[in-house]
């Protein structure tokens, strides 16, 4: 082995790094990775080889910090983070005031929202000989960290300026927020997520990035079955690719259920899913997944967003998307939720929809909390669960019980009277002296048939005065069932037949706004919340 380099060695050498330079330069990311790599390959090994000229090594070790820097920032493009940030670490492990390799670090960082950790890297460039050239550039990204770390410690987001401006653009990046909350073994199944707080009505609860994500357009039509398989592929393949790439969430994922033996799952702690919390970074791209279980888990825990209990917030909500959220797997369902999730961009924003009492436990709806005890019982087959919820219990013995329960069933399934029939489901409820809570998932049950009833002029004409008002209604159901968009509408359509319209500031606004809260969360300040509800009352 030679014990110095030969001028052919350094004129290769030389033309291996213009080489990979120029691909760089092209975007040809992949390429460029591979000729980096073979660079610092060389380089690695004649910096461990004596030369008599010191400022030889010194050359080297300059140009290896590029190449690793270089080769960072073309990882990170591939997404390929927790490689690129090894690669970022070795240039630093060199030349611990790196310019460029401390900034690459502080982009990867805030990519993966690590925000303190990016503000040293930032705050660390900021101390060098070449801050001052690039002075705004090093503002704006401590600027950002601060924002960030500030909203991902408080859980304030305002999303009001994107939704008056008619959603602009790609959805706005947000700041990662796990709100008090734990994970505890649950007494609906397995796992699940319980708040440590008071929590009010509209609160954030959660905000976190989809592991990967997929969407399709849907142009006006239904997805057909092959496009829901290719997006399903899709789906697949990119967790897969994640998983390859990251130690951390493919452990991460493995702690979600299957759907089977839950009350055998680990308990995971929740501060293993807050993104400061690094965990083994070591990227290894021939690790051998099981996809036998991790289809299952996927099968269990993924998220679509036309779900009843989620809402989409973007321009045209003419796509279908469907997602993997680490934390958000935790939640169980309640045909009485307590929650919704909005979907921001690739972010999973998620609010409580009622008030919540310290302890109590988050529940999503996964199937419609609208709809009669029969239909909610085939829809949960398709998530592998029975319900046991005090709903399911109480109207499942109610309806074995009571004959007029079945012939309201049966008048429905005639097309008889909507009026007529709320008439008799609230006479019976009376003479059966239903209350409070039981009265809610009675009438919530029967949405169809209230909603059907309260939107016709008609029918209000002629039952108006012999059912209880749509207020009333609107209580019981939301105490129940939490905020739901299927009832602020009718809420707002019956203000507008008023002439209340969106812009009073009475009462019946504001009933509309602390319901449009428990719908969408506190996200938006009242004159954006306005643009969400004529969203709400133009939707179908
Ligand atoms: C997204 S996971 C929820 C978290 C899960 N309990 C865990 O321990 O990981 C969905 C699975 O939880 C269980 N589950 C959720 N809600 C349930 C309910 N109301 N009744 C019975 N099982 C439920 C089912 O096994 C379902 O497939």
């Amino acid at each position: 082995m030679a014990t110095t380099t030969t001028s052919e060695e350094e004129e290769y050498m030389q033309n291996l790094r213009s080489k990979a330079t120029e691909l760089f330069i092209r975007e040809e990311w992949t390429n460029a990775i591979e000729t980096y790599s073979h660079f610092i390959t060389l380089c690695t090994h004649h910096l461990s080889v004596p030369h008599p000229n010191p400022l030889h090594h010194q050359k080297l070790h300059k140009s290896l910090c590029i190449s690793l820097c270089n080769r960072a920032e073309a990882k990170s493009k591939l997404r390929e983070f927790n490689s690129a940030l090894e690669d970022c670490d070795h240039a630093l492990q060199i030349d611990a005031t790196h310019f460029k390799s401390l900034v690459c670090k502080g982009k990867i960082l805030l990519c993966l929202n690590r925000y303190s950790m990016a503000l040293n890297c930032f705050k660390t460039a900021m101390l060098g000989n070449q801050a001052s050239g690039n002075c705004e550039m090093l503002v704006g990204f401590v600027e950002k960290c601060k924002k960030f770390e500030f909203l991902s410690r408080s859980g304030t987001m305002d999303l009001s300026d994107w939704v008056l401006n008619g959603f602009p653009g790609k959805a706005p990046e947000l700041a990662e927020f796990i709100g008090a909350v734990e994970i505890r073994k649950s007494e609906i199944s397995g796992r699940g997520v319980f708040t440590t707080k008071n929590v009010d009505a509209g609160s954030l609860i959660l905000v976190t990035k989809a592991v990967a994500m997929e969407r399709s357009i849907l142009g006006g039509k239904d997805l057909s079955e092959d496009t829901q398989l290719v997006m399903w592929k899709n789906f697949i393949d990119k967790v897969v690719d994640f998983v390859k790439k990251c130690h951390k969430t493919r452990n991460l994922i493995g702690k979600l259920s299957i759907g089977e033996n839950e009350d055998e799952l680990d308990v995971p702690d929740v501060d293993l899913f807050r993104p400061e919390n690094v965990g083994e970074v070591n990227s290894n791209e021939d690790v051998e997944i099981d996809m036998v279980k991790l289809l299952a888990i996927l099968d269990v825990n993924s998220l679509t967003e036309d779900a009843v209990s989620a809402n989409v917030l973007r321009k045209n909500n003419d796509c279908y998307g469907v997602g993997l959220w680490l934390l958000p797997s935790f939640v169980n369902h309640s045909c009485c939720p307590n929650a919704r999730r909005l979907h921001v961009g690739d972010y999973l924003i998620v609010h409580a929809s009622r008030d919540l009492k310290a302890g109590e436990e988050i529940t999503f709806a996964y199937l419609d909390p609208l709809s009669p005890l029969n239909k909610r019982k085939e829809l949960s087959v398709t998530w592998g669960i029975l319900c046991k919820c005090k709903r399911c219990k109480f109207e499942g013995e109610f309806l074995l019980s009571k004959q007029e329960v079945k012939e309201i069933e049966i008048g429905i399934e005639r097309g008889m009277d909507v009026g007529g029939l709320v008439y008799k489901l609230e006479e019976q409820m009376k003479r059966w002296k239903v209350r409070g809570k039981e009265k809610g998932y009675l009438r919530a049950s029967f949405w169809s048939l209230y909603s059907e009833a309260y939107g016709s002029e008609r029918c209000m004409k002629r039952w108006g005065r012999r059912i209880p008002a749509l207020d009333a209604v609107v209580d019981s159901i939301t105490d129940v069932v939490g905020g739901d968009h299927r009832v602020l509408k009718i809420l707002m359509e019956e203000l507008k037949r008023k002439g209340g319209g969106s812009g009073g500031g009475n009462l019946e606004m504001e009933k509309v706004f602390k319901l449009a809260r428990e719908v969408y969360g506190k996200v938006v300040k009242k004159q954006a919340m306005r643009t969400l509800l004529e969203l709400c009352i133009a939707a179908e």
